[in-house]
């Protein structure tokens, strides 16, 4: 049986976004086309589309009656996440070919790691790599001699911007294939602790980099629960991946196996045989719901309060944060992976993992079962995970009992009643906050703003002693319009410290954090942004600030005369538009909605 609050949302966005998917939808169909795609090409256009191909499929894509798969990649050195994707377009091609298909590696598109951008001038371009992204995939795409797509993609901004891009394209069959996580390293809460003791001063550069390398050491996904693995955990959910593929490591046997099927498997999903699965046929409206209900009943990260809009309005769906905040009320908190718990992905894997959650979603009534997906119709499909069973890979029901009860819980015994994510209004405008990593006596802080127009003033103002005492430090311009809504997560460890020693201290920006960030509570993408004349323009130094995580309210306590007739602050803002290719982005500046629409740069997608 549905839970009511869970149908209630689905009916309201239906009904919500019915004239957007409508014409949307008509838009697939007319793409449609007849046979395949690349047989409306003309004999130059084919010519050239299958050059440079080896004898075997240049024979086959003449043939027009085959399948291709495109393959479109974000692989790259930079991201340990995506390295491995270096060994896959060879198995791909392999796998299709065994399929009587073929593949052809449409098109790469940039992946950015915000680990190695966070706190530095290159994390500006982070949001906005999403929409290059999704653009990338266009231009691989549409040289139209595709009849499926294969997308090799993890983390944070590139498999939102993948999506979006694939939607474009919603009457192929899209088929996510990941590289899955680095094996565990040092623990993610000493990771933590060092970096606290070193923002306090009390360790070497050295001795940081020494943990930080033991943390971050191999090829894979960085084994916090952040945007990254929440990305896919959110595949799984929809129906995009194959079931389980998620947390298999890379560098195994196994992800071998799953990465040739993921070939094998879109090839048979194209509108040349009887299983044709466009994917805007799979992302509709239970789908999004199904993945906000993922999202929440895993801590998942806060990033996708923004990217999971812009995934969802690509297939014309229009949701918004008071949907998350309705659904989080009744989705209970299934799962405790850092920043909300001790344990990595891996361990949530060995606990039980995706086949595990899904099942006592279902079960609970919490997700939308008839959906359908690359596995055919029916989420039911992914309460399964694979294995190789004398070198064959193969499916088996996922483990009824979670195998670890601090990291994986049935939904009869949650860590939490609900998904700790909370929509907060008032005079500051709207905002979210998530509040599973966050101690409950921390939920609720009352403190005198200290305002700062950039994270590096809050930590100039820390090494000056400035801050030892209760405070909710303000950040203004931090907004896409403004600066591309860079993650401040080069906050956590010092606002720890200051929560450690027992102040009350909180954070409220129209800027993002990390997925990975955590234990200090921290209002994000208050909307509308400081530089479009968002109402955190006219907090003062002093003003008493409430951030109620509980009751879901953030308010400077000003009168009401005097806060409408105080001056919003401005900034000159030119310096953010050079250096590290910022010159580049202006029109995305220019462009970008605010947060709760998506924070989209591309102007109007209809
Ligand atoms: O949203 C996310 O998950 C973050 O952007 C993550 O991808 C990034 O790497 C952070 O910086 C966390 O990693 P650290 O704690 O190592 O910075
Ligand atoms: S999870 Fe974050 S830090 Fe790790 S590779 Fe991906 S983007 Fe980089």
């Amino acid at each position: 049986m549905l839970n009511q609050r869970v149908a209630e949302v689905t009916t309201r966005i239906k009904a919500r976004s019915a004239s957007l998917r409508t014409a949307y939808l008509q838009r697939v169909a007319n793409a449609r086309g007849q046979g395949p795609l690349r047989g409306h090409l003309s004999c130059t256009n084919l010519a050239h589309g299958f050059a440079a191909a080896p004898a075997g499929d240049k024979i086959m894509l003449r043939e027009v009656r085959k399948a291709n798969v495109a393959i479109v990649s974000a692989y790259n050195d930079m991201l340990s996440a995506h390295q491995p994707f270096e060994a896959f377009p060879a198995w791909i091609k392999d796998a299709a070919r065994e399929a009587g298909a073929t593949a052809q590696f449409a098109g790469g598109v940039p992946a950015m790691c915000d680990g190695v951008t966070q706190g530095q001038p290159g994390m500006e371009l982070s949001l906005f790599s999403r929409d290059v992204i999704a653009m990338s995939t266009a231009i691989a795409l549409s040289h139209n001699m595709f009849d499926a797509a294969l997308y090799l993609g993890v983390c944070d901004k590139i498999v939102p911007g993948l999506l979006i891009g694939a939607l474009q394209f919603g009457h192929l069959p899209a088929v996510f294939v990941p590289a899955g996580p680095m094996t565990s390293g040092l623990s993610n809460d000493e990771k933590a602790r060092i970096r606290q003791l070193h923002a306090a001063g009390q360790l070497t550069r050295e001795a940081l980099l020494e943990a930080e390398s033991q943390a971050y050491h191999g090829a894979g996904t960085c084994t916090f629960y952040g945007t990254a693995n929440s990305n896919q955990m959110l595949m799984e959910v929809m129906g995009l991946h194959l079931p389980g593929a998620a947390f298999v490591t890379p560098g195994t046997p196994l992800r071998e196996a799953l990465t040739r099927e993921a070939a094998r498997h879109a090839a048979q999903l194209t509108d040349l045989g009887q299983r044709y699965t466009p994917v805007a046929e799979i992302v509709d409206e239970k789908t999004i719901v199904n993945a906000i209900v993922g999202l929440l009943a895993t801590g998942g990260s806060t990033n996708h309060t923004i990217h999971l809009i812009a995934m969802a309005r690509a297939a014309g769906i229009l949701i918004d944060w008071t949907d998350f905040d309705e659904l989080s009320a009744v989705v209970p908190l299934l799962a405790r992976i850092y920043p909300n718990g001790s344990a990595d992905v891996n361990h949530f894997h060995a606990a039980g993992g995706m086949g595990f959650l899904i099942r006592e979603l279902l079960d609970a009534g919490l997700m939308h079962e008839d959906v359908l997906t690359i596995m055919g119709r029916g989420l039911r499909h992914y309460m399964k995970e694979p294995f190789l069973l004398e070198g064959r890979l193969t499916w088996r029901d996922a483990p009824v009992e979670s195998l670890d009860q601090d990291v994986l819980r049935k939904a009869s015994s949650p860590f939490s009643a609900d998904g700790g994510l909370k929509l907060l209004t008032g005079n500051l405008g709207r905002s979210v906050i998530k509040v599973s990593a966050v101690k409950p006596q921390n939920r609720v802080v009352r403190a005198p703003a200290v305002v700062f127009d950039g994270q590096d003033e809050l930590l100039s103002a820390y090494k000056r002693g400035e801050l030892e005492r209760d405070f909710i430090a303000v950040i203004r311009f931090q907004g896409p319009r403004a600066n591309g809504m860079p993650e401040l997560h080069k906050l956590t460890p010092t606002l720890a410290n200051l929560q450690d020693k027992g102040f009350k201290v909180a954070l409220v920006t129209d800027g993002r954090m990390s997925g990975a960030s955590g234990k200090v509570p921290a209002a994000i993408h208050v909307t509308p942004e400081c530089v479009v004349g968002g109402p955190l323009g006219r907090v003062r130094d002093g003003d008493i600030i409430l951030l109620d995580a509980e009751q879901g309210v953030l308010r400077a306590e000003v009168a009401d005369d005097e806060w409408a007739e105080r001056e919003i602050a401005q900034r000159d803002l030119r310096d953010n538009n050079f250096g590290m290719g910022r010159e580049l982005f202006g029109a995305f500046r220019g462009h970008a909605t605010g947060a709760e629409q998506g924070a989209m740069s591309f102007g109007m997608l209809d």
